[in-house]
C-alpha cells in the first residue's frame, strides 16, 4: 500500500527550491576525523556557507552516509547541526548508515524519513538503495513497485528520484565496485515514465551532471559532493581529490526543467590525508 506523502503548499506554477547535503559521515566525537577531516566542522562548514547565499528553499534532502560509526549519537549531531539552516530535512540511508538506527534517532519537528514529498507540481521520491552488510546498492522490487504506485497515484506531477548509490558508474574502478548492481536496468525502466525528470544521488563523494536520453526526453543525472573528503574523477585506484567539501541547490520548474548547480565552500582548510588508502 502507499504511505502517505509529505506535502508542501507550493503553487503548481510556481518552482520548488531544493537544498542537497550528502555522506556527512558524522561521528558520536565531534573531534574524530575520517583521513584527516574533521567531518563534523567540515558539515558545519557547509551549513554556514548554504546559510549565507539565503538560497529561498522550501526543503533540503539529505541522501545518506550520515554516520561513520553508527552511533546513536551521530545521528544527533546531525539533526543538531542542520537545524541551524531552519529548514525541512528529508533524509534516506546509505550503505553507512543502520537505517533502524538511524530512523530512531533522525528526529525532530523537521526532520523527516517519508519516502513520498509532494512539492508544486513536483513529487519526490527518497528510495533506499542500500543491501545490508554491503557497501554497494540495488534497487529492489519494492523501491521499484513504490516509483510505479507513487507515479499512479499522482500522474499529473513531475518527478525527482532521490538514492544513495549511482545508478551509472563513476569511472572509478575501485569505486565502482560499490554501485547499484542494476542500474542500468534501473535507468531503462524509470525512464518509461515520461513523468521521471531526474535521478540525483550521493555515495561517489564526486559531482556529476549529465543527460540520459530516454523513449521519452531527457532525463537529469545528478551527483554531489560529499559534505567531507572527495574522492578524485576517473581514478581506478583510491584516491582522495583536494576539492572542498560542497552541496547542490536545485530548481524544479513547474515546467518540468531542473536548474541546479554544485558549489563548494571557499579556502582550503579541509584537506584530507593524501596517503590514506580507504576507509
Ligand atoms: N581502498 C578502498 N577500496 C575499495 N573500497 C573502499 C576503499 N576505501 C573505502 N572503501 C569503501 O568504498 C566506499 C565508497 O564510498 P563510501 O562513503 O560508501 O565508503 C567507502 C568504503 O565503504
Ligand atoms: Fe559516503
Amino acid at each position: 500500500m502507499l504511505k502517505e506523502a509529505i506535502s508542501y503548499p507550493i503553487s503548481e506554477i510556481d518552482s520548488v527550491r531544493l537544498v542537497q547535503v550528502t555522506d556527512p559521515h558524522l561521528f558520536a566525537d565531534p573531534e574524530a576525523q575520517l583521513l584527516g577531516v574533521n567531518t563534523s566542522q567540515s558539515l558545519k562548514a557547509v551549513l554556514n556557507t548554504i546559510s549565507a547565499v539565503k538560497y529561498p528553499a522550501h526543503f533540503m534532502l539529505a541522501t545518506g552516509d550520515i554516520s561513520q560509526d553508527y552511533s546513536n549519537e551521530s545521528y544527533h549531531n546531525f539533526v543538531d547541526a542542520v537545524s541551524c539552516l531552519n529548514l525541512p530535512c528529508h533524509y534516506l540511508p546509505g550503505n553507512h548508515d543502520d537505517p533502524r538506527i538511524m530512523s530512531l534517532h533522525m528526529q525532530g519537528d523537521n526532520i523527516f524519513g517519508q519516502k513520498r514529498v509532494l512539492a508544486g507540481n513536483w513529487q519526490v521520491l527518497m528510495l533506499d538503495s542500500t543491501v545490508r552488510g554491503r557497501p554497494g546498492g540495488h534497487m529492489s522490487d519494492a523501491e521499484l513497485a513504490l516509483i510505479d504506485s507513487a507515479i499512479e497515484a499522482e500522474p499529473d506531477r513531475h518527478v525527482l528520484l532521490v538514492m544513495h548509490h549511482n545508478p551509472v558508474l563513476a569511472g572509478c574502478a575501485w569505486l565502482d565496485q560499490h554501485c547499484m548492481d542494476n542500474g542500468s536496468e534501473f535507468i531503462q525502466q524509470v525512464s518509461n515514465y515520461p513523468q521521471v525528470k531526474g535521478l540525483l544521488w550521493g555515495h561517489i563523494h564526486q559531482s556529476v551532471d549529465t543527460i540520459h536520453t530516454g523513449p521519452n526526453g531527457p532525463i537529469k543525472l545528478m551527483a554531489t559532493p560529499s559534505t567531507c573528503i572527495q574522492f578524485k574523477p576517473k581514478s581506478s585506484y583510491f584516491a582522495l581529490d583536494a576539492l572542498q567539501p560542497g552541496y547542490r541547490l536545485l530548481e524544479l520548474k513547474s515546467d518540468g526543467s531542473i536548474l541546479t548547480n554544485v558549489y563548494r565552500i571557499p579556502g582550503e582548510k579541509f584537506s584530507p590525508d593524501n596517503e590514506a588508502g580507504g576507509y
